[in-house]
């Protein structure tokens, strides 16, 4: 069984496949505590594989995105494999502290201060700007290198940050701005 808090039919908000309709399936807890979290990600009910699985398939889109809290702590293999089976396109939003299974088809890591990247295949770097160093962030081998403002208060600092180091590209959190989930 999996602590599941919420799964909801949106568009993806951020990065690169900012405005793609996806089912998001949002996994209970953290290993972290940022500061700035922006998600209430700790109630939640217990649910089997085959639950999850069936509640994604309610929706009509092929994207399914595994997010928390940190999904991390919680995929394995089965879930991946039933996901798979159902004909999904699994994406996942981590923050890099776990190693996780490498058949997930599109690794977004949003690697926090002071921790350790274990994440292994990562298709996009989406770090959450608040003017820290972030050039170490480079170094992750990945295809896409994201900047994020902080809840959207910071976007100028972010802009004007990319606009001097051109190996980052702007996400904005697209759904905070036209009010959808
Ligand atoms: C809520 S987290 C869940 C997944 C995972 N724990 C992680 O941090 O990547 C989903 C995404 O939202 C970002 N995020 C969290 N709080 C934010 C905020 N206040 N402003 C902008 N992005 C934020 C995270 O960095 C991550 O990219
Ligand atoms: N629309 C929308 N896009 C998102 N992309 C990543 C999100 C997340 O919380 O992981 C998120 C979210 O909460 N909503
Ligand atoms: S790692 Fe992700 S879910 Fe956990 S506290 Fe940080 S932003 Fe929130
Ligand atoms: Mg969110």
């Amino acid at each position: 069984m999996k602590k599941i808090n919420e799964i909801f039919y949106s568009l993806q908000g951020e990065g690169f496949h900012t405005g793609t309709p996806s089912v998001f399936v949002r996994f209970s807890g953290c290993n972290l505590k940022c500061e700035f979290c922006d998600t209430a990600h700790e109630s939640g009910s217990l649910m089997t594989d085959e639950e999850i699985v069936e509640e994604t398939n309610k929706y009509p889109c092929r994207t399914v995105i595994l997010t928390g809290g940190e999904p991390g702590l919680w995929i394995d293999k089965k879930l991946l494999d039933l996901l798979h089976q159902a004909g999904k396109y699994i994406c996942i939003e981590t923050n890099g502290t776990c190693k996780l299974p490498e058949s997930i088809d599109w690794v977004t890591c949003s690697p926090k201060e002071g921790t350790e990247i274990k994440a292994g295949h990562i298709d996009e770097v989406k770090v959450v700007y608040t003017g820290q160093d972030v050039t170490k962030y480079l170094k992750l081998p990945a295809k896409h290198y994201f900047l994020q403002p902080c809840s959207c208060s910071n976007t100028q600092q972010v802009i004007g940050y990319i606009l001097e180091h051109p190996e980052w590209r702007l996400s904005l959190q697209t759904h905070k701005l036209v009010n959808i989930q």
